[in-house]
This record gives C-alpha cells, structure tokens and sequence, in this order.
C-alpha cells in the first residue's frame, strides 16, 4: 500500500530524510520509531505528501507526484502531532473537513458527506460531543477527534504521528485499540511514529528504526526492540524484558 525508494528530505539546507526505503502492506501496521530529531515526521509529512522530496512515493501503487491533491487526500490521511485547530470550531465542523476532498469548490457538504461524518463520529462514541467546542474537549476525546477527521476523510491508509504523545495511559490504550479496531474493519493501513518503545511494539507487526535520517533496522518489534539497538542509537542504557505481548523496555539508572 506505501512503497517508498530513496527517499530524501531537505529542509533549511540540511538533509532530514537520507536515503530511507519503507514498504507497508495493505492492511499492516508500520511503526517508525527512533531518537528526538532522527527525522521521523519528516518522513511522514513527505509520504502524505505535505514536504517536498526526491526520491519514489506510491501509494496504492500509484506515484503520489501523478496523484492530484484531491485524489492523494482520498487515499491517505494524516493525524498531525498536534493539529491546528482553529479557535471556537465545533467538533461536527471540525469532522467535516474531513469531507473537503469529496465538495466541489464553492459547493457545500451533500447528504452523503453528513452521512460519512454521522457515522464515523458513532464508530468512535462521539455522536454526543458533536456540538461541543472542540478546546473544552479533554487530551483523549480530542485525539479521538483528530481521528474521526481522519476517517471521515475515507482514506484506507492513515499516517498518524504521534497519536499518543499527548494522552494518558489509559487513553494511550483507548486510542490504539480503537486504531486496531478500526484497522480490522475497514481494513485500513497504518503508519505510525511512536514514542513508547513497549507500547509501539505491542500494536505493530513491524518497526522501522530511524537515526540521522536514516533507517538503521526493520523487523518485528523482537528484531527491532534490542538493547544494542537502543543503545546505539538512543545512547541510553535499558533493559528488554521478554513481554506477554512482546518486548518491554525499560531504563536503567546510570
Ligand atoms: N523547516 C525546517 N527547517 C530546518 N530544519 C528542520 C525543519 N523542520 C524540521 N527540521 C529539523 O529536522 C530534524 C528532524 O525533525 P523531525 O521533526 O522530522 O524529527 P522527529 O524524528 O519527528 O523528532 P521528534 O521525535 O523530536 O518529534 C530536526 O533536527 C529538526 O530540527
């Protein structure tokens, strides 16, 4: 579903994104992972088409350079690491900008727009928030939010960067599951960056591992999750500990 090719990144006149090859097959989940800086949402912002790149993009098999900006918005969908959210905007408009991709210039919203925002704002338990000020919403309800624009945007792949960062433990987990769930039933692709080594691990069936712009391991969360990894390339020392549900990491005091 994304086939990425020496992909490279310049912003400021440095180079962010060197040279970094990613593969994520329909319906898997992706997530890269790797140090403060390492160029992780750079990444993400060029394969959803928001940055200037060289190098190959496709998406679905189609190079995202022959994509019109309609077209790539109805193909991929992407959950910023804190999205702008103008002041004042209520949760249901706020949805609907997920529609753009399907109202003609100067026209408005149809019947099956509404319907689109209707029932994805159901799927995700937010039919009662929908009149609601988006800034009275708590850290996990607006991320739920963030998600529901994303899905009403009807795109099968969704680049989400840092879903998490901003939330709880408890509403860490609600808002993965509910990615998982949704992954399930509508067959959705994801490509995720993370934080949370342990938490990362548990939800993706293979981590890409970026530092200086490039990928320096891929594999399964067992591969990928090792403490001569880490070390290198965190410069931190940590334990793996052999998880129920895949690799714990933890820190060790110096
Ligand atoms: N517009 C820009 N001009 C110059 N440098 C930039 C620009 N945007 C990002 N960078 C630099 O690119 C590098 C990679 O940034 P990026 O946000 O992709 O990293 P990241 O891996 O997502 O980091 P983090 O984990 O801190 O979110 C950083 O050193 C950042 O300062």
């Amino acid at each position: 579903m994304i086939r990425v090719r020496g992909l490279r990144v310049e912003l400021g006149g440095s180079v962010i994104v060197d040279g970094v090859d990613l593969d994520v097959a329909e319906g898997e989940w992706v997530t890269i992972i790797g140090p403060n800086g390492a160029g992780k949402s750079t990444a993400l912002r060029a394969i959803g088409g928001l940055l200037r790149f060289s190098g190959e993009i496709s998406l679905g098999g189609t190079t995202i350079n022959q994509l019109s900006r309609r077209e790539r918005a109805r193909t991929v969908a992407t959950v910023a690491q804190t999205p702008v959210v103008p002041v004042g905007m209520l949760v249901l408009d706020y949805v609907l900008l997920g529609r753009t991709p399907y109202i003609p210039a100067l026209g408005r919203e149809s019947a099956s727009d509404l319907a689109a925002v209707d029932e994805v704002l159901a799927a995700l338990d937010l039919t009662g928030m929908q009149s609601r000020r988006l800034d009275t919403l708590s850290g996990g309800e607006r991320q739920r939010v963030f998600l529901a624009r994303a899905l009403a945007q009807g795109a099968r792949t969704l680049l989400l960067d840092e879903p998490t960062s901003a939330l709880d433990i408890g509403h860490q987990q609600e808002v993965l599951e509910l990615v998982d769930r949704l992954r399930g039933e509508r067959g959705l692709t994801v490509l995720a960056t993370m934080h949370d080594l342990s938490i990362a691990g548990e939800y993706a069936d293979r981590m890409v591992l970026l530092a200086g712009g490039r990928v320096v391991a891929a594999g399964t969360a067992r591969e990928v999750l090792t403490e001569e990894l880490l070390a290198k390339h965190y410069r931190v020392r940590v334990k793996v500990i052999d998880g129920e549900q895949g690799p714990l990491v933890v820190p060790v005091r110096r």
